[in-house]
């Protein structure tokens, strides 16, 4: 007998108890291809994690609405299930009651996938999620590694840039200093050798332009 909890509708055991455990109910495997057969408006089924889902109540319910559902009747809607973001309880308390008609024999199910709707099964959901944590973790970590490599890099190239272009500037500074030497010493002597006897008034010159000692 279906009872209304929460906002839907659970099932009811013989003796009361509300039947949540799938394996309670004893539900029968269903193939793929028994699944496929039901795929018209007026007789829907969909495979929604491992479990065969009859629609057909839920069609003109669905807040989503129907032409949705029907796009994937006969077939398995666990991804757009999921991408929708609907939550697993949706499937126990949204589903009219009656509608879970079997699970998908194991032969059918896609491989690595787990059926949610077993105890047991969903421990190695359990694990499956902690694998998925380490995998993010591990991911990150390597991308951190990647990123640290990359900045080094970036750090090295900044500084030999740098050391570079200052022995650059040096360079030419000094070699713009000793064409200047050259040119003041060319001077001087061209200076004392035509108009003046050698080290007189041209030193007071020198003091007045402020030459200074070292260019000599
Ligand atoms: C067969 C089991 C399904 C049940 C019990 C169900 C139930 C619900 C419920 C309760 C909502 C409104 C609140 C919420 O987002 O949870 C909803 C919304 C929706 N559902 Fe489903 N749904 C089912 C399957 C699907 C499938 C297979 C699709 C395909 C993509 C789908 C697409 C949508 C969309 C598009 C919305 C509207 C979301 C929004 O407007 O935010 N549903 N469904």
């Amino acid at each position: 007998m279906p009872v209304r909890r929460g906002s839907g509708v659970c099932q009811i055991s013989q003796d009361g108890r509300p039947v949540d455990d799938v394996e309670e109910q004893k539900l029968p495997y269903i193939t793929l291809a028994e699944v496929k057969r039901h795929n018209t408006p007026d007789d829907c089924w969909m495979i929604i994690h491992g479990g065969v889902y009859d629609v057909g109540r839920l069609l003109h319910k669905h807040p989503g609405g129907s032409q949705i559902l029907l796009k994937y009747a006969g077939m398995d809607a666990t991804l757009p299930f999921d991408d929708v973001g609907h939550s697993m309880e949706s499937l126990k308390y949204d589903m009219p009651a009656g509608s879970l008609k079997g699970l998908l024999h194991p032969n059918d199910r896609p491989a690595g996938k787990q059926d949610r709707l077993s105890e047991s099964e969903a421990a190695d959901e359990k694990d499956d999620g902690a694998d998925c944590i380490t995998m993010a973790h591990n991911r990150s970590h390597e991308c951190r590694m990647v990123l640290n490599k990359v900045y080094t890099v970036a750090l090295y190239t900044t500084i030999i840039i740098c050391v570079s272009l200052l022995l650059y500037t040096r360079l030419t500074w000094q070699y713009k200093m000793g064409a200047q030497h050259a040119m003041v010493h060319e001077i001087r002597h061209h200076v004392e050798d035509n108009f003046a006897s050698p080290g007189t008034h041209l030193k007071a010159r020198d003091d007045e332009f402020g030459i200074p000692a070292w260019a000599y």
